[in-house]
């Protein structure tokens, strides 16, 4: 059984183009649990055009013990105006879990993974600290990421596949190298110890061949698409169409 963890970045979106309350994150938080999902999935960034700090605070105050928690962003990126920072954040609401993602200020959307050779450094503190505030630590990677003992040596628990080439070729229907690159790299992760999540653009046409591919595949998040396909199904519905696609 592999966790499907909800992303409301794109809920948030819409509630912010009115700048009012509705629709409510923590509304489609909670039909979200009620539909069978294991966690929820947020990524703030400075910028507060997605989720904002008072949302993933409301969000810890209701999930507290019910579901997962896991939130997702850059942890380099630094303060600015009401945004406190990612480490802050989970400083003070100290999630389930804190995925590491290198996305810069001004990208429509995470696009890349860490560099292990090049950034295990600077993320070596940053892992320590998370890890004494009990939150597990998971680092988005590329597929075709090979070697994982930096990782491993730093504590970190997980990684998260970046998903968005498979999905991309799935949809032109030639996926088979990018699932390939993914299957490698989940077993070379699970051999160094690692538990393996996968996230972005996953949605319910490729989301089969993917968890199928991937023995032991942890958790996925997904938030673009199932937010979209709910327009259409209901949140209801398609949260359950998911946790079927992972049973
Ligand atoms: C790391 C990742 O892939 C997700 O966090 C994704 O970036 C979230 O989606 P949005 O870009 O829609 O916030
Ligand atoms: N980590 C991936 C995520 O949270 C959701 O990505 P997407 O489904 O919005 O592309």
């Amino acid at each position: 059984m592999t966790l499907l963890s909800v992303n409301l970045n794109k809920i948030a979106v819409l509630r912010n183009s009115r700048g009012d309350d509705e629709p409510s994150i923590t509304q489609a938080a909670q039909t979200c649990i009620d539909a069978g999902c294991g966690g929820i999935t947020v990524h703030p960034r400075p910028d507060q055009r997605h989720v904002r700090p008072d949302d993933v605070r409301a969000l810890a105050a209701m999930l507290r013990g019910r579901v997962e928690y896991n939130i997702e962003g850059n942890p380099f990126a630094p303060p600015r105006g009401s945004y406190p920072g990612l480490l802050a954040l989970a400083r003070e609401v100290r999630p389930t879990q804190v995925t590491l993602v290198p996305d810069s200020d001004g990208q429509i959307t995470s696009d890349h993974g860490f560099d292990l050779t090049r950034d295990i450094e600077r993320l070596r503190p940053l892992v320590e600290e998370l890890l004494a505030i009990g939150s597990r630590v998971s680092l988005f990677v590329d597929a075709g990421t090979r070697d994982f003992s930096a990782a491993v040596a730093i504590g970190v628990q997980r990684i998260e596949i970046y998903t968005g080439p498979y999905a991309h070729a799935f949809a032109a229907g030639n996926a088979h190298e990018q699932l390939a690159l993914c299957t490698d790299t989940a077993k070379r992760a699970q051999q160094a110890g690692l538990a393996v999540n996968a996230g972005h653009d996953l949605n319910q046409a490729n989301l089969g061949t993917f968890k199928a591919a991937i023995p032991g595949l942890a958790e996925v998040s997904i938030g673009h698409a199932l937010i979209g396909e709910a327009l259409y199904e209901g949140l209801t519905t398609t949260v359950r169409n998911y946790v079927q696609i992972l049973r």
